[in-house]
């Protein structure tokens, strides 16, 4: 396995967005004890048989507005899928309910062989589901690597104490440790030189990488990334396209929500385009982006 990408993630979800956030700066603060950083979670390298994620007859209602309807979707494991749409189509909804900020109205979601559906947004990313947000979430009075430290607090043991007692001097081998790995995870996202700055001053496109570290560092078996590109140059759209392809090298399953399709197209495996809520087509890059009904619902004839 490639150095430092070992591990698993989670991220705040939106409901619980602040309780997270807490959370995880009082877990840093109290400097973690770690587990197990040291396992890669799946097996395929270019993407294997098996189904680690499958919504079943998904199903969200806002009202009278119906923003899932019925969806079904397989996600093979090891692979990059790409989720593509419209503007209000469903996209971030399904991440919301994969990652359990919203139960469904009906159906289910079904990780890893388990039943997922109703879990909490903790529950559900301590299974192994990690997300980056559209709009960018990072603790901007932390510093960069102090918000990687904090996206380990999914597989790490508090000393409660620690947190009202700690001193520098006092640090833990263990507390050393995390300190490397997350200076791991900011290598192989390439912010290893910032790691001193506060993630706040960080420019955009650093916020958006930052995010990816900081899911990362949670070990996820699953990585939701939503519109990793957005606001981007061509270069750092390019960084992130590379990242990940490195990311899926390391045997982590993806789904990947961009309205760059140039993108989606080549970063994927498969490709499910939804519209209304409603599944139109799925299959290869290729073919999804040609299909008639896709370019017609969110392409536009001249793409
Ligand atoms: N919390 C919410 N309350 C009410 N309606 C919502 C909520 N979240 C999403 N919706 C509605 O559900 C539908 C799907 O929205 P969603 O954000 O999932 O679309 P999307 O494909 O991610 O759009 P975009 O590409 O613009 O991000 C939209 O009609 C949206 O207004």
């Amino acid at each position: 396995m490639t150095a430092p990408f070992l591990c698993h993630m989670h991220k705040k979800t939106e409901k619980n967005a602040v309780f997270h956030m807490d959370f995880t700066m009082v877990t840093y603060s109290s400097h973690l004890k770690m587990i197990d950083l040291g396992k890669p979670n799946n097996v395929g390298k270019g993407g294997g048989t098996l189904d680690i994620l499958k919504l079943e007859k998904v199903i969200k209602n806002f009202g009278g507005v119906q923003a899932l309807r019925d969806v079904d979707l397989n996600i093979r494991q090891g692979s990059v899928h790409g989720l593509i749409g419209p503007n209000g189509s469903g996209k971030t909804t399904t991440f919301n309910v994969i990652s359990g900020v919203f139960s469904p109205t009906s159906g289910k979601v079904i990780f890893d062989g388990k039943n997922i559906t109703g879990m909490t947004p903790y529950e559900i990313a301590k299974h192994g589901i990690g997300r980056t947000f559209q709009i960018p979430r990072v603790m901007p009075r932390m510093t960069v690597l102090e918000n990687v430290m904090a996206g380990m607090y999914l597989r790490t043991s508090t000393d409660i104490m620690g947190t009202f007692f700690h001193l520098p001097f006092k640090e833990s081998k263990q507390e050393k440790h995390i300190r490397y790995k997350a200076m791991e995870f900011l290598e192989f996202v390439g912010l290893d030189k910032s790691a001193g700055r506060w993630a706040g001053d960080l420019v955009w496109a650093e916020q958006q990488t930052l995010q990816i570290a900081r899911a990362l560092a949670g070990e996820p078996k699953l990585l939701l990334l939503d519109e990793p590109t957005a606001g981007m140059g061509a270069e750092e759209s390019e960084f992130i396209e590379n990242l990940i392809r490195r990311i899926k090298a390391n045997g982590t399953t993806i789904i990947l929500i961009a309205h760059d399709v140039k993108l989606v197209t080549r970063a994927s495996d498969i490709v499910t385009a939804i519209e209304f809520g409603s599944k139109i087509a799925e299959g290869l890059p290729e073919e999804v982006k040609n299909n008639p009904r896709v370019v017609e619902a969110y392409l536009g004839t001249d793409e």
